[in-house]
């Protein structure tokens, strides 16, 4: 079927234009962490931190309050007017900027471009993976840059300013999650060194209302590739499914806070003791539903080299016997282009693709 022509919206990119996010839907309990509270190490927030990040990988970062915190609220700011900018590009001009064909994850990718499931559904919203120059790896010169609209390398200071800012405040996570597992001092940091080649990136979501006898899934359920991911929405449609249910909620933005959820290397490294959970984008719901839905993506992941197994220590214990030091398990870098591959309509060949693509979402502890 044609993909409906659904690029026209009463409200865009000005939050305070949105409708309110409904009462009458179920949410998902998400468990507040305080950054400035992590921030003094405050071993209860600690506590806090790990036990989000067993029982559910998702968490509302409350970055209030803490000179971290407001500057990174100051620079998603910030990415949601380039983003809105970004997005009213021609069609044609974006399109200049989607590499799949060359198997490149970053870029542009269309509305449809890629599945949804097994059965090769197609997705309902357009997103950039900002690739080179505003990849982390290209500010830092670590890779060759990839053409990017001017618009962008316009930019590139205030997207430097935004990574910057997301590397501040995923560092202060990852040391509160090792002391919290009691590993070494900067057993986590070391495997996310900001000046290492790694597939950090920002990406920018939109998602153009559906009509309203044919609302779908717009974003495919997935678990995150990397570390950690930081988020933020400013309208519902992102759902999680709640563990040991096949039940989808939503979780509801919350101004001053950031969505934090765990990926699938974090899985990895603690055997199974965290949780990357399955999320979605869906529909926003109520009145929401009109509305151009955006979202500003941080994904951490990785140095590229770095293996995804398990680590030793605290309470990760020692190698079982019969453990060995897998030698075998991917690479970040094989990890993340393994994985969306296969959602891309030009790659995909059926359900066997999509059982390929898949993430931890089977490792439960
Ligand atoms: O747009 C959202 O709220 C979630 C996006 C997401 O899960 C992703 O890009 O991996
Ligand atoms: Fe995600």
């Amino acid at each position: 079927m044609a993909i409906p022509d659904l690029s026209s919206s009463p409200w865009d990119s000005n939050p305070s234009t949105y409708p309110p996010f409904p009462e009458d839907v179920h949410t998902a309990p998400l468990v507040t962490v305080s950054l400035g509270k992590l921030e003094a190490e405050d071993t209860d927030e600690h506590g806090s931190l790990l036990a989000a990040c067993k029982a559910l990988g998702f968490f509302y970062l409350d970055m209030r309050g803490c000179t971290n915190g407001e500057t990174l609220l100051q620079d998603a700011d910030a990415m949601f007017g380039l983003m809105g900018d970004f997005f009213a590009l021609p069609g044609a001009e974006k399109e200049k900027y989607d590499f799949s064909a060359r198997e490149v994850y970053y870029g542009y990718k269309g509305v449809g471009a890629e599945v949804i499931d097994k059965n090769g559904t197609r997705d309902r919203n357009e997103l950039y993976n900002a690739c080179p120059p505003i990849s982390k790896d290209d500010i830092l010169s670590l890779s060759p840059p990839l053409p990017a609209p001017s618009l962008i390398t316009d930019n590139r200071a205030a997207l430097a300013r935004y990574m910057a800012s997301n590397n501040t405040v995923l560092t202060t996570l990852f040391d509160s999650l090792t002391i919290a597992l009691a590993l070494p001092p900067g057993t986590l940091t070391a495997l996310h060194r900001v000046a290492a080649s790694s597939g950090c990136h920002a990406r920018f979501i939109r998602a153009p209302p559906q009509p309203p006898h044919d609302r779908r899934t717009a974003l495919a359920e997935h678990t995150d590739f990397g570390s950690l991911t930081v988020l933020f929405n400013r309208v519902g449609g992102l759902q999680v499914q709640l563990p040991g249910s096949v039940a989808w909620v939503y979780v509801r933005p919350r101004p001053g806070h950031a969505i934090v959820n765990l990926g699938d290397a974090m899985v990895k490294f603690t055997g199974g003791l965290l949780r990357s959970n399955l999320h979605r984008v869906v529909a926003p719901s109520g009145a929401q539903a009109d509305a151009v839905r955006y979202s500003l993506v941080y994904f951490c992941r990785p140095e590229h080299e770095v293996r995804l197994r398990r680590l030793t220590g605290g309470l990760l214990g020692e190698k079982a016997s019969g453990e060995d030091g897998d030698e075998e398990a991917s690479t970040s870098r094989e990890w993340i282009h393994r994985r969306h591959m296969g959602r891309k309509v030009k790659f995909f060949k059926g359900p066997e693709t999509w059982e390929n693509t898949k993430g931890t979402e089977g490792v439960r502890v």
